[in-house]
């Protein structure tokens, strides 16, 4: 059985995929850019697939909390994090709303899998927001909420609840190209998050689950 790995982008899906082994048995796929459009083109792949993969990993880009471009954020929970209410006491989340919960829990096996398989991997939190960080005060609040988050990115709790929908084992990767604070496009290192991702392909590659 085939694991299958969801990107947002074609340039994030080819970085990975440079890393394959031939005859390596993952699919590599972009779904789009946020978590509605990640949520929908990955519910549709397993729709379409029958039983044919065995595990869902998120992987892509992100942006570090406290990890640098380079590195890789292996999530042990996924949280959404702008999802609940704003008020004048401050951000509701799902949770506080009686509505569910904004997090998704990664499976256990699968990130033990990649823990092993990438060491120098840093695991924790790993956020999806709609909207990308991009303020001093927006950056200070996101850290005060969330203490343990590793990472931001826009796709892994829409691909968490497809994959979960489908009873598949679901885990995040992101491999850091910015650091999450005042937006600064011109400091993005895209290539050394390519690199990273290239790395993880072949990391991911190699797992038996
Ligand atoms: O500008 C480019 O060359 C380029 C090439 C490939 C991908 C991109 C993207 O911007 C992909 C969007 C994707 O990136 C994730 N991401 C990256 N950094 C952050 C962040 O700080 N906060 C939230 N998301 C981030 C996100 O998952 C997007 O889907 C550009």
């Amino acid at each position: 059985m085939t694991l299958l790995i969801v990107t947002a982008v074609a340039a994030e899906a080819e970085a990975l995929s440079r890393g394959l082994p031939p005859g390596a048995d993952v699919t590599v796929a972009p779904v789009g850019v946020g978590p509605a459009a990640a949520a929908a083109g990955t519910a549709r792949l397993l729709a379409l697939a029958g039983d044919r993969y065995r595990a869902v990993v998120s992987a892509g880009i992100g942006g570090g909390i406290g990890l640098l471009p380079g590195a890789t954020a292996l999530a042990t929970r996924c949280v959404a994090a702008d999802l609940g209410a704003d008020s004048p006491q401050g951000f509701l989340s799902l949770d506080e709303l009686g509505f569910g919960s904004a997090t998704a829990e990664v499976d256990a096996a699968l990130l033990a899998a990649l823990r092993a398989a990438l060491p120098d991997a840093v695991a924790g939190e790993v956020l999806t927001v709609s909207t990308v960080t991009g303020t001093a005060e927006g950056t200070a609040e996101l850290l005060r909420r969330h203490p343990a988050a590793v990472a931001e990115a826009m796709e892994g709790h829409g691909v968490a609840c497809a994959a979960q929908g489908a009873g598949l084992p679901f885990a995040e990767l992101r491999t850091i190209s910015n650091v999450v604070g005042p937006r600064d496009r011109a400091a993005w290192r895209i290539g050394d998050a390519f690199a990273a991702l290239t790395a993880a392909g072949t990391a991911l590659a190699a797992l038996t689950l």
